[in-house]
């Protein structure tokens, strides 16, 4: 369903923009740019009813020009709004049409920032406000170059007054204390001087009256002052506006980003390299007496299902199973999808019956499920689990076995001729006690290891004829592999680090 624009909320009017065409997005920069002019066109307003009192702030005769090529400019942009939607789907003209808007745009700026005067603030939040807006809206190259050019025009146009030119500026200096009507080019700067001396002229005896306040607000410096708030009050707005929006886009690219990294698409499970990273994770972390057991479970004749009722039946089947994990298991407990049909579960911090138990609890939840794909295809599958427990003494006597391994490998390398200046990061380990060492490290390759003792199970369970659960730490067969795990830390500590 369609959201109407002035329904969408924030967020949701923040992702349709940015999902909207380059045409709709450059005419919304055109209506923005309207907004802008509009609020430069109701002060031109504003000065015109209040002529009478602002005559001594502002240069009427060039009131009437500067209107007028706000109104032009405004009809035109307003023009340019319904015109950008027109060539959608002309991208050549498109690209032309935004290099035009951007030039009238940057051009139109640069005349205010000349006649109006421009102070830190305007040109600071103009130039930075308005940049970044349309930056998000069209391409960025032409901003980048707009940007530049509206920054060399501003910094001409402080330097020409110094140089003996005189621009046109609508701005009057207005000191109560000199003749009415003086007129002079003002730096901000120069102004910011200007105002401090008047200041200290009206408060010079220290007293505060209203004839003083009244003054000030007399003072040219304060009306001009005001003008350049309101001016730069929309862009400011929209500036806070684009960096929300932007960090808030960041925040569900970023999100999005590691779903996509972490997850399954068809099951929203861990996807293999997560679990894994997360066993690792787990692992490192068990305390000394914590046991920790790994199951892989894998769908019993599941290629008959794809076969007989299609691969769609498939999928839906591994996302209702991944449901059943999901709800049966803790928070603490991994869940991934290790394969096509399989999955691997991680179990930290618990011991090798208690694991039995929820294994079996787990094939029962599966066995005795229906799938109901609709009124006339309803079935039941099982499944199949190896399971190995590794125990905290066992992990004690990897760590021991690789520690020493390890330090077999120092004192090798430590015999060998040393070079006196370069420490080597060996030479530094070999500086750590064993004692040390036996705790704080396992091969890196341990998960895998785990992995492939329970993938045995797992085989057995199959071989056994399936819907069971099998641990190897019961198998007399497995007994020989989970030696070989050990045994085989000789040759691949060699290789491997925690
Ligand atoms: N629908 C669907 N099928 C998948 C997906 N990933 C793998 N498979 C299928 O899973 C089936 C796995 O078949 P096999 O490895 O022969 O295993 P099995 O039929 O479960 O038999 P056993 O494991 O021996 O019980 C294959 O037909 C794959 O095409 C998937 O994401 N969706």
């Amino acid at each position: 369903m369609v959201t109407p624009i002035y329904r969408a909320g924030y967020k949701k009017l923040s992702q349709m923009i940015f999902e909207w065409q380059a045409a709709d997005r450059a005419s919304l920069l055109a209506i923005f740019i309207v907004m802008e002019i509009t609020m430069h066109w109701l002060w031109c307003l504003f000065v015109w009813l209040r002529q009478e009192a602002l005559e001594g702030y502002v240069d009427m005769a060039l009131l009437y020009p500067i209107w007028a090529v706000i109104t032009l400019i405004g009809i035109f942009f307003c023009w340019m709004v319904g015109h950008l939607s027109h060539i959608r789907d002309d991208s050549k003209r498109l690209h032309n049409w935004q290099i035009v808007l951007i030039c009238v745009y940057g051009l139109y700026i640069a005349v205010v920032v000349l006649v109006m005067g421009h102070s830190s603030l305007v040109s600071g939040v103009s130039l930075v406000g308005g940049t970044m807006l349309a930056m998000m809206l069209v391409r960025r190259r032409y901003i980048w170059y707009a940007f530049l050019i509206q920054v060399y025009l501003i910094v001409l146009m402080a330097i020409l007054p110094y140089l003996g030119v005189t621009l046109p500026s609508m701005r009057q200096l207005n000191i109560p204390s000199l003749p009415l009507g003086t007129y002079s080019y003002q730096t901000y700067s120069e102004m910011t001087s200007i105002e401090n001396a008047i200041e200290a002229t009206i408060f010079q005896d220290g007293t505060l009256s209203w004839d003083s306040i009244n003054e000030i607000r007399r003072s040219s410096v304060f009306f001009w002052r005001v003008t350049h708030m309101y001016l730069a009050l929309p862009k400011a707005i929209f500036m806070v506006y684009i960096f929300s929006t932007l960090l808030l886009i960041l925040d569900n690219s970023k999100k999005q980003i590691v779903q996509h990294a972490n997850h399954d698409e068809l099951t929203g499970l861990k996807n293999r390299r997560c679990g894994l990273t997360k066993m690792r994770q787990t692992l490192a972390k068990l305390t000394k007496s914590q046991d920790y057991t790994v199951i892989l479970l894998d769908l019993d004749l599941f290629k008959d299902i794809n076969d007989n009722y299609g691969h769609d039946v498939g999928d839906h089947v591994l996302k209702e199973v991944a449901d059943i994990l999901t709800d049966k298991l803790t928070e603490t407990d991994i869940v991934s999808r290790y394969g096509g049909e399989e999955f691997l579960i991680v179990l930290p911090d618990i011991a090798h019956d208690l694991a039995m138990a929820i294994a079996e609890q787990l094939r029962c939840d599966i066995a005795t499920h229906v799938f109901q794909i609709d009124h006339n295809l309803r079935f039941k599958i099982t499944a199949s689990l190896g399971l190995y427990t590794l125990t905290h003494v066992e992990r004690a006597c990897i760590r021991q076995r690789y520690a020493a391994i390890k330090s077999k490998e120092t004192v090798a390398t430590s015999s060998l001729p040393k070079l006196p200046t370069i420490k080597s990061r060996k030479s530094k380990r070999a500086s750590i006690p064993v004692s040390e060492l036996r705790y704080a490290q396992l091969p890196s390759d341990i998960c895998q290891r785990l992995i492939r003792v329970a993938d045995k199970a797992l085989y057995e369970a199959k071989d056994r004829g399936r819907n069971q659960v099998v641990s190897a730490n019961e198998m007399t067969v497995t007994k020989d592999s989970i030696g070989q795990l050990y045994s085989s830390q000789k040759t691949s500590g060699q290789k491997t680090d925690a």
